[in-house]
């Protein structure tokens, strides 16, 4: 995991500029597509290339099981996050449909799912089944946390040997919006009640007593507020970790990631605690509905590009965002200049 730090360069702001500089020169007036020519600047940023290409994307489902289940602050019984991983290697989930939209495949990640998987397809990285209650026992130990960082890191390095151009990351994992408010709490010091959510869709009285287990757990933990990757031993989650690793990757090897809901914001936000360049390499992909997501985002002084109201996970959110990253570069890529198309210029006054 050092080593993987150690890899990561800020974004390349001169090429970023070059970019800027010339989206001015293309037949539309200066910042008339808004969001999508700052989305430009960035992946120019990123990658260091004035056109750079996105094609193709990659999604990676990471998935595991969190022993706080056992509390009862999911709407949804711990043995979906194994039948969810057989619905996505048969192609048959949201995400599924997502990637297929995009041309993109989809490799699923068990790193932590309690019970045997014995799917087809699916990629075997797991380091326990499910992680300990955190409301009794640290959620993991550091190996087991560094392990679960390491098997994101080689699927995302697996990805980009497969000539993936963009990442999109997902997860699975019953009870890991729990887990997630848990880590956030902690990471911006922000009151649990304001950032807890219904998650997969829990009643007022759940929601009572899920804020209730995660401050128990909070306290309990004491992890240090400064130290991300004590928070996320303590706190987080196989997936959760996973993620983290995947994003330092992402950066490490200067690929544009982008960012799905609630818990892979964290996730983010963990990553970019660990190593602030990586936030120059992370686009965030949907504003999820789950109230936390705005605290996270926040934090990372983020603006999501859509807001569609959803709260799946799986990485939907951010394969729907994922032609807004195709059109940025294929503006960049083919659109005339004023000078191509022979067309006036701004009138000098
Ligand atoms: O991505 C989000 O914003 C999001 C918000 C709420 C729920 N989820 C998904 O729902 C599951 C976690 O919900 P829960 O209620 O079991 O903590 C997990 O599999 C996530 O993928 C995801
Ligand atoms: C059915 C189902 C699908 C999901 N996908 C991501 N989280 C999920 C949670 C549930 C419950």
């Amino acid at each position: 995991m050092h080593a993987i730090l150690d890899d990561i360069q800020p974004v390349n702001f001169h090429a970023g500029e070059q970019a800027r500089r010339y989206l001015d020169t293309l037949t539309k007036p200066p910042g008339s597509l808004g969001a999508l020519e700052t989305l430009a600047i960035q992946l120019s940023a990123i990658t260091g290339e004035l056109k750079p290409s996105v094609i193709p994307p990659a999604v990676i489902v990471f998935a595991a099981d969190h022993g706080v289940a056992a509390e009862g602050v999911s709407a949804f019984p711990q043995a979906v996050t194994a039948q969810m991983v057989a619905n996505f290697a048969q192609g048959g989930a949201a995400v599924n449909v997502f990637a297929r939209q995009i041309g993109a495949r989809v490799e699923v990640v068990d790193v932590g799912v309690a019970s045997d998987i014995t799917a087809a397809g699916v990629v075997n990285a797991k380091v326990s089944r499910g992680t300990a209650n955190m409301a009794i026992e640290d959620a993991m130990q550091p190996e087991q946390a560094a392990e679960a960082i390491n098997a994101g890191v080689v699927a995302v390095e697996r990805a980009i040997k497969a000539g993936a151009k963009c990442l999109i990351v997902g997860e699975m994992g019953i009870a890991n919006t729990t887990a997630s408010s848990a880590m956030l709490a902690v990471l911006t010091g922000e009151p649990v009640a304001s950032l807890v959510g219904a998650g997969t869709g829990i009643d007022p009285q759940q929601l009572t007593l899920k804020v209730a287990v995660i401050e128990r757990a909070i306290a309990a933990r004491n992890a240090d507020s400064q130290a991300p990757l004590e928070v996320l031993t303590k706190l987080g989650g196989l997936e959760i970790a996973a993620m983290t690793g995947a994003y330092l990757a992402a950066a490490a090897h200067r690929l544009p990631a982008i960012v799905d809901g609630f818990i892979a914001t964290v996730a983010a936000l963990t990553a970019c605690r660990m190593c602030p360049a990586v936030r120059g390499y992370l686009i965030f992909g949907h504003r999820s509905q789950e109230p936390g997501h705005d605290v996270a985002l926040r934090a990372l002084d983020a603006k999501p590009l859509l807001d569609m109201g959803m709260r799946l996970g799986e990485g939907s959110g951010a394969a729907l965002a994922y032609p807004l990253l195709q059109a940025a570069t294929a503006m960049m890529g083919e659109m005339a200049t004023f000078t191509d198309a022979g067309v006036s210029d701004k009138a000098a006054l």
